[in-house]
């Protein structure tokens, strides 16, 4: 039976972060991951094929949008193959950097099989291997929720796991979940030429963002796709390859194709977590802010604990577990400051305190907003639907921002910076942005504080009666000197 110091259990973006660091720091370390290739959630099923496919959409949208305004013209349909090649090609790239070898040359063993708890230091691989560890970091990741829905499992329904395998572009696409995962795909598959049609069933999209936020994307995404509020499907059922959604209002809505994005839950069932001795609490994997369980040895970072679900903060924590569990150290992640952004068009960038969350506290805030038509490089690019928001405290250190606009996710990170490194919003004023680019928004937001500091304070007042002086002064000088002068030309 083999012995390790450290096994790590998901070779996904947790999981394969946290092997490379502790196999490089010296530690036999194994990696297990159940399928047969290393890269997990995002690589397959999320991030990388979705961004991709995204790309495809706004691709084909633009040229359809630029042709129709310059003169152009254009025939044709999409060629889904060659959208699902594109998502492909994407994916080999980065895969090859995720390659089992980069471990392997590392010093790690890479086991393929489903892994299990014998015992708190056995782990079982498949229905052979068994090995054992002083340490054990578990990153198993999460999983789409489906529905009780009476009839789904009749349904052919596809979830993030087999959306990217369609064999067609869905002629009528069914979506259950308005949240990130969903209206990502609505867009982009609406902007292929699908007709889309959102279930949601509370009363708004985005739910972990600020209402304007979400009330300003509707009234975007209103236009391109039908979307459906409090709306709870009953009943799905399957009529000559075409897919009937029952609402509880009894009306129904027929598709080809039926996704579903209800939320996520953590790769937990065939970890036989009890017999290792792990507790869970709400069905993650509890744990401390260093990311140790209720078990000392045994740790868990990324989607398996309640923490944020995205690749880079799954990356982050695995960062930081790899000290935690090699030498003992207690660090953790303050993820107050790890922002995200939903990839859809405009783009959704977020990080810190909303809006909602300081007025529930009871905390005294400000907010500094500025629109998109107000920066001129989003005029130049025709594209200024959106804003910005920043939210400080009195003294104008930054809580929270938020971002609607194009390419959000890129021209706001400096945001993170300065609230990551205790800058007051004023800094980001007096930093100077080239012009004109994206980026000059976050100034117009951040110049505000100087204008509410210096044009609507005491201060002007002050400045008034001082010019007002300085000004009776120099007419007097000019006065006395002018009689002077008179004089003078009298005598001679
Ligand atoms: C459609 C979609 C789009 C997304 N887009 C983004 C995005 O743009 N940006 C972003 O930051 N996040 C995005 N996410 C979220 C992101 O994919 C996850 O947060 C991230 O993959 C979590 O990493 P992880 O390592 O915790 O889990 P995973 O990447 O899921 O890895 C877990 C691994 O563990 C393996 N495993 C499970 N059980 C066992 C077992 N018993 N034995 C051995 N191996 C096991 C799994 O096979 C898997 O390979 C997206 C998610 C989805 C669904
Ligand atoms: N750009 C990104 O970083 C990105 C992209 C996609 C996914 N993700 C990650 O994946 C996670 C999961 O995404 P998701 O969209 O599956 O979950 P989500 O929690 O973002 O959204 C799920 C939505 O489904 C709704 N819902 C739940 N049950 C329903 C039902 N029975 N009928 C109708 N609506 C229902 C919820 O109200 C919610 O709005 C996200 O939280 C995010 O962390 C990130």
């Amino acid at each position: 039976m083999e012995h390790y110091q450290v096994v790590v259990i998901g070779g996904g973006s947790a999981g394969m972060t946290a092997a490379a660091g502790c196999a490089s720091l010296g530690a036999k370390t194994a990696l297990i991951e159940k399928k047969s290739s290393l890269g997990g959630d995002c690589l397959y099923y999320g991030c990388v094929p979705s961004k991709a496919l995204i790309d495809a959409a706004d691709k084909v949208h633009t040229v359809k949008q630029a042709s129709a305004q310059f003169g152009y013209s254009l025939s044709g349909e999409v060629d889904f193959e060659s959208v699902k090649e594109h998502i492909k090609s994407a994916q080999d790239r980065i895969q090859k950097l995720d390659n089992t070898q980069r471990f392997i040359d590392l010093g790690a063993d890479v086991y393929f099989g489903k892994a299990s708890f014998l015992s708190p230091h056995e782990i079982q691989i498949g229905d052979h291997d068994v090995i054992t560890a002083e340490k054990i970091i578990i990153a198993t990741g999460s999983s789409p929720v489906i529905p009780a829905i009476k009839g789904i499992e009749e349904v052919p329904f596809v979830t993030n796991e087999s959306i990217f395998d369609l064999d067609a572009l869905p002629s009528e696409l069914g979506i259950i979940g308005g949240g990130t995962v969903g209206m990502e795909m609505a867009q982009a598959f609406s902007k292929l030429g699908s007709n889309v049609t959102v279930f949601e069933h509370s009363d708004q999209l985005f739910t972990k963002e600020d209402k304007d936020i979400s009330t300003f994307m509707y009234n975007v995404l209103k236009d391109e796709l039908s979307i459906r509020f409090n709306a709870k499907v009953t009943e799905a059922q399957n009529n000559n390859g075409k897919i009937i959604i029952t609402l509880d209002n009894g009306e129904s809505v027929t598709v080809d194709t039926l996704l579903i994005s209800a939320g996520r839950k953590p790769n937990l069932d065939s970890l036989q977590l009890a017999k290792a001795g792990v507790a869970m609490k709400n069905g993650f994997v509890e744990a401390d802010s260093s990311f140790r369980s209720s078990q000392p040895h045994i740790f868990a970072v990324g989607d398996v604990i309640e923490t944020l679900p995205f690749t880079h903060a799954a990356g982050e924590e695995a960062k930081t577990v790899v000290t935690n569990a090699l030498f003992g150290t207690k660090r953790s992640v303050d993820h107050h400051f790890t922002p995200w952004v939903t990839f859809t068009d405009p783009e959704l960038f977020h990080v810190g305190r909303t809006e909602q969350q300081l007025k529930e506290s009871g905390a005294s805030y400000k907010v500094f907003r500025a629109h998109l038509d107000e920066v001129d490089r989003f005029i130049t690019a025709h594209s200024s639907r959106g804003f910005v928001k920043i939210l400080t405290d009195k003294k104008g250190y930054i809580l929270g921002a938020h971002a609607a606009g194009k390419e959000a996710g890129e021209w706001m990170h400096v945001v993170v910076f300065a609230m990551k490194n205790k800058k007051k919003i004023s800094s980001l004023s007096q930093t100077v942005y080239a012009y004109p680019t994206k980026a000059g928004a976050i100034q117009k937001a951040a110049d505000l504080y100087w204008r509410e500091k210096l044009f609507e304070g005491p201060l002007p007042k002050l400045t008034k009666k001082f010019f007002d002086l300085k000004y009776t002064l120099s007419l007097m000088k000019k006065g006395a000197s002018f009689e002077y002068e008179e004089k003078l030309h009298k005598n001679h």
